[in-house]
């Protein structure tokens, strides 16, 4: 599904990101941790074609995401408040989104209703615009509009930051829920192990722009990750 192959992004001379090799297989759930700065946001920014690589190339279903648009049909994506469009209301912008993927109304809907509990009675019918809710709220309609289109792959930046703790609990039984009934592929960066554990069968540690470990999800992952992450 995604290969990556000696990607580097380098800032002012600096290698924020230095990926020789990365693939990721089709209904695989990948978490991406590591500390500030180690290059998450960055990687992202490439696999979806925000930001240029200073070198290397990332494929999906082996076709550069710089060469052909054909990506963005079966990808769904959340990465900040960016992706939204502020002066839309909840119900606008999921429409807007609707269409882009030829979604009905009724298709709207029927994909938003296993958010019902993660909304919590705010965010739909609320009459006002997206700009005007909370950040928690705001990441709630992005990673929504980001699985409408019921998307081959998911890919999303620290989904569960910003959330209360019962928010996370309830988008972690979600992503559950969509990896096993949809099969759907996702690549989700967090800073809490035990979600992107809970969410993931692998997980892959970079530090400074490189993967330092690549390691399936056991019983025991969270603790060497506790470990590794205690300096
Ligand atoms: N546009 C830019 N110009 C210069 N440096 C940048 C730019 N964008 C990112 N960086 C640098 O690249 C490095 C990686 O940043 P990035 O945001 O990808 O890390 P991250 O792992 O997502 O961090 P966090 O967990 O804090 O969100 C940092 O040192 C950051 O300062």
């Amino acid at each position: 599904m995604l290969t990556i192959h000696n990607l580097q992004k380098i800032y002012n001379g600096t290698t924020v990101v230095n990926l020789p090799e990365l693939t990721i297989n089709a209904g695989e759930a990948v978490g991406l941790v590591g500390n500030n700065g180690a290059g998450k946001t960055t990687l992202f920014r490439m696999l979806l074609d925000l930001i240029r690589p200073s070198k290397g190339e990332v494929q999906l279903k082996d076709v550069n995401v710089m060469q052909s648009d054909a990506w963005k049909s079966y990808t769904g994506s959340y990465l900040d408040e960016g992706f939204l469009i502020d002066y839309l209301t909840s119900e606008e912008y999921f429409k807007f989104i609707g269409d882009l993927h030829g979604l009905s109304g009724g298709d709207v809907a029927e994909r938003l209703a296993p958010f019902t509990d993660l909304f919590n009675g705010e965010i739909l019918n609320q009459r006002k615009y997206i700009r005007d809710y909370s950040k928690g709220n705001q990441k709630k309609i992005g990673i929504a509009a980001a699985a409408l289109s019921n998307p081959e792959l998911l890919i999303l930046d620290e989904p569960f930051a910003n959330l209360d703790p019962s928010s996370q609990i309830r988008l972690k039984n979600l992503l559950k829920k969509l990896r096993e009934e949809r099969r759907m592929t996702m690549f989700i960066s967090s800073h809490d192990l035990s979600h992107v554990i809970d969410v993931c069968e692998r997980i892959v540690i970079l530090e400074k722009g490189q993967v330092v470990q690549d390691m399936q999800t056991t019983e025991n992952t969270l603790q060497e990750l506790e470990t590794y992450f205690t300096v």
